[in-house]
């Protein structure tokens, strides 16, 4: 059976053009006009676009004593409602536990996915086995990058010398290393000092992680990174400083990229002020909601291109959940939704706006992220040979964000209340149409694991050049005698 989208107009990185596209088990295989199929899908003032791609959810996430709450059923049925196509989680391994053992329970956890996904390799303590196994996740089961948490001390958190170490590997593994950058130690201090002088609602939170915590962070990671020659990529960057340290970077030529959330740009620290304990402790994520200026910042950012992908950090927990940490805010599991979200709430305040073209948009959501974890053309794009994930977005279509609607799982939308223009009239997964105009027609168990390759070009630009620049002896004649 084959699938045409008609009428539309072709939205890429880098084009704009009117053409219909022809689907055949999964792929596409025909892009022109006047093309025919079993299935033709209407796009007449759509724009066709490669699927959303948000590189960075925690579904089923064991964290703080609990689980968030959408798993990957309704994890990815939110994306593709919103017109994300794939999603890559966070394989989180236990203290002491295996690389290859903890991706096997994320594989058990993801074969209900309703589309394509792909992980994460976490480095939440060092060792020998975690050196040891790094190559086989890398080159048997297509995991090229890995994370580190510079925050939640006493849990999940690394140290320099770890993080070096771990870094280097990667260098000589052809891996990219990701960092949660937040100065941990600087984090666990001021919580403690907060709570003693009686700060202990939501608003604490942001209290405890002001920007400077991020901005040391970022540029630590990017320094020791650079040390040991390997690509950095800073996953949740919410504020100037560490936006600053990462444009920096990329102007001194080397390899890092910078991922705001959607909801970093769209949201600010007003939310943890509000008078209702719940309204604040449900925005309770890390790091926390920055104000105007930060937010500027961010969009300057996707606008030069110092900053490459929008995410969502989609980790959502209940109200019930959230309220494990009524009279001490270090106790509010830390995390938002945002998975159905982040293309809509892009589209109305980017491209409507004027701070994103369509094809930025594209970039952004989708293409720049396939290309940095090394699975485009494959995703990320529209050409022949490509998977089907396609998002036929109607730039007309309007609605106000409401739990009430909602795929996710949980009992409130971060965004309740916000009206967005531009959202999707089909989303395709590999072909088959999980979002008709408005209806959910979701598969579960039809999403696949992207397998994604370790040593893309950009390791290899970086080895070569490390090679070429490694310390080596001067050659010298004539030494003179050791002087007695
Ligand atoms: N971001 C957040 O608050 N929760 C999810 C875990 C993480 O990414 O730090
Ligand atoms: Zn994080
Ligand atoms: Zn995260």
């Amino acid at each position: 059976m084959t699938t045409v989208i008609k009428n539309g107009t072709v939205v890429t990185a880098d084009l704009t053009y009117e053409a219909d596209v022809l689907i055949e088990n999964g792929v596409i295989t025909e892009i022109g006009p006047n093309l025919k199929g079993d299935e033709e899908l209407d796009a007449t003032g759509c724009y066709v676009m490669p699927g959303g791609i948000d590189p960075h959810t925690h579904l089923e996430m064991p964290f703080m004593g609990t689980y968030s709450s959408d798993n990957f059923e309704s994890g990815t049925r939110a994306a593709l409602s919103g017109g994300t196509t794939m999603v890559v989680d966070f394989v989180l391994p236990g203290q002491g536990q295996g690389l290859v053992d903890a991706m096997k329970g994320w594989h058990n956890k993801s074969t209900m996915a309703n589309c394509d996904y792909s992980f994460h390799m976490a480095v939440t303590w060092w060792g020998e086995k975690v050196f040891d196994e790094m190559p086989t996740v890398i080159n048997d089961h297509g995991i090229n990058t890995f994370k580190h948490f510079m925050a939640y001390k006493g849990a999940l958190m690394v140290n320099d010398d770890e993080l070096f170490a771990s870094f280097n590997r990667l260098a000589e593994l052809g891996g990219i290393a990701m960092v949660h950058a937040e100065n941990g130690d600087v984090v666990a201090e001021l919580t403690a000092k907060l709570l003693a002088e009686g700060n202990t609602g939501p608003e604490g939170h942001a209290y405890s992680r002001p920007s400077q915590v991020e901005g040391e962070a970022t540029n630590r990671a990017i320094m020791i990174a650079d040390m040991a020659g390997v690509p950095l990529y800073v996953v949740h960057t919410s504020c100037e400083e560490a936006h600053e340290a990462i444009r920096r970077a990329k102007m001194q030529g080397k390899r890092v990229w910078g991922e705001p959330l959607i909801q970093h740009l769209t949201l600010d620290e007003s939310e943890y002020f509000n008078k209702d304990w719940d309204h604040a402790a449900r925005r309770v994520m890390s790091p926390p909601f920055r104000n105007k200026q930060h937010q500027d910042s961010l969009w300057a950012g996707l606008q030069s291109g110092t900053l490459s992908v929008v995410a969502t950090d989609h980790c959502a927990f209940t109200t019930e959940q959230k309220r494990y940490g009524v009279g001490d805010f270090s106790k509010i599991p830390n995390g938002t939704g945002g998975l159905e979200d982040r293309m809509p709430m892009l589209w109305t305040h980017g491209v409507a706006t004027g701070r994103l073209t369509p094809n930025e948009f594209v970039a952004v959501t989708s293409t720049n992220i396939a290309k940095i974890l090394n699975c485009y053309p494959k995703k990320g794009a529209v050409l022949v040979g490509a998977d089907a994930d396609l998002v036929v977005w109607d730039p007309e279509k309007e609605k106000t964000i409401s739990a009430s609607t909602q795929q996710s799982a949980i009992d409130y939308n971060v965004f309740e209340g916000h009206h967005v223009k531009g959202l999707p009239r089909f989303t395709l997964t590999r072909g088959h149409v999980a979002v008709h105009d408005g209806e959910m027609r979701t598969q579960e168990g039809h999403g696949q694991f992207v397998k994604r390759p370790g040593n893309g070009t950009v390791n290899r630009a970086l080895s070569t050049w490390k090679e070429l620049t490694a310390p080596r002896p001067v050659e010298r004649t004539g030494i003179p005698a050791t002087g007695v």
